[in-house]
């Protein structure tokens, strides 16, 4: 298979749109991605929609939003493209990367590594901004200028931090239960020595609360969306939103961080709430919602 061409692996009729999954050779990790697609009927009509990036978390790939999200119908609806990539490089072959489940295979942290083994095939920041949006806009029915993006947890992490990192590829974000001082939690010193190194003055330009703090002015003035269940076992150790909060309060970036009690960490959390997502999105978008926004 050819650089630059997308080999589709599976198409699935879903709410008069097409649920789709590719594989291509990809430039920027040097192996075979995957990446999953859902276009709304209007795409499928030969209009150029807008679309969400989805980044899921850890242990998951290409699949797990689109089959366990719901997300499909207010797509429809919404007349908006659902975009989720797979998590990290596979078959790279370095040693000890499937030894964990919080690093290395399934935990690319979608940023560049800057550290051996993992430096040559850890590339999710270049191969999402670089890569894989311009190929959207080449060969799917997508509009590269309308692109949100949003994710879960470590998704979540990415979907903050590349909006941040890149405001002018994403017009809007939001997240579930994301990791949001990865340079304060278990998780994300694990994976930010393993990628970036033990000089943490690296770190913040990949952590949505330092990120933020380094904000002069609001970098998203519609706002960012973010729900967190209050029973999710991972909240206190690892997500800390409380420290991304202070954060936009001090750059005066409008944030609603909805706290929902009785919610965990999972994805029966993420499809509860997935529809808001989709219509805070469609407003940033200049979608219209069907339904009265949150
Ligand atoms: N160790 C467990 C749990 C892994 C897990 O909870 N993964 C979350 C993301 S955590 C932060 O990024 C997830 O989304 N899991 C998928 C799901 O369907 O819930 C394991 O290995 O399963």
């Amino acid at each position: 298979m050819p650089l630059a061409s997308l080999d589709l692996q599976g198409a699935h009729a879903c709410f008069g749109g097409a649920q789709r999954f590719y594989r291509h050779n990809s430039r920027e990790v040097g192996l075979p991605m995957k990446f999953s697609v859902y276009l709304p009927p209007q795409a499928l009509e030969g209009a150029k929609v807008p679309a969400l990036i989805y980044l899921a978390g850890l242990t998951c790939n290409e699949e797990t939003f689109m089959v366990k999200a719901g997300a499909q119908r207010s797509a429809a609806e919404l007349g908006m493209a659902l975009v989720a990539p797979d998590t990290s490089p596979r078959g790279a072959n370095v040693p000890g990367e499937a030894d964990a489940w919080d690093f290395g295979v399934g935990a690319g942290f979608y940023l560049d590594a800057t550290e051996a083994p993992w430096k040559p095939h850890w590339r999710m920041e270049s191969y999402l901004t670089q890569e894989l949006l311009p190929l959207l806009g080449e060969h799917l029915p997508i509009d590269t200028a309308r692109i949100g993006i949003f994710g879960h947890s470590m998704g979540g992490h990415g979907a903050l931090t590349l909006a941040l990192r890149h405001p002018a590829l994403f017009r809007s974000v939001s997240a579930f239960a994301p990791i949001c001082a990865p340079s304060q939690c278990p998780w994300g010193e694990k994976a930010f020595t393993g990628y970036l190194g033990p000089d943490r003055s690296q770190w913040s330009a990949h952590d949505a609360t330092g990120l933020m703090q380094a904000c002069e002015q609001p970098p998203f003035p519609a706002g960012i969306l973010i729900d967190q269940g209050l029973s999710d076992p991972f909240l206190a150790e690892q997500l800390h939103p409380q420290r991304f909060e202070a954060a936009c309060a001090q750059a005066g970036q409008p944030l609603t961080l909805r706290r929902h009690a009785g919610y965990d960490h999972g994805y029966y959390f993420v499809q509860s709430f997935v529809a808001d997502h989709l219509e805070h999105h469609a407003a940033q978008l200049g979608v219209l919602p069907l339904r009265a926004s949150h």
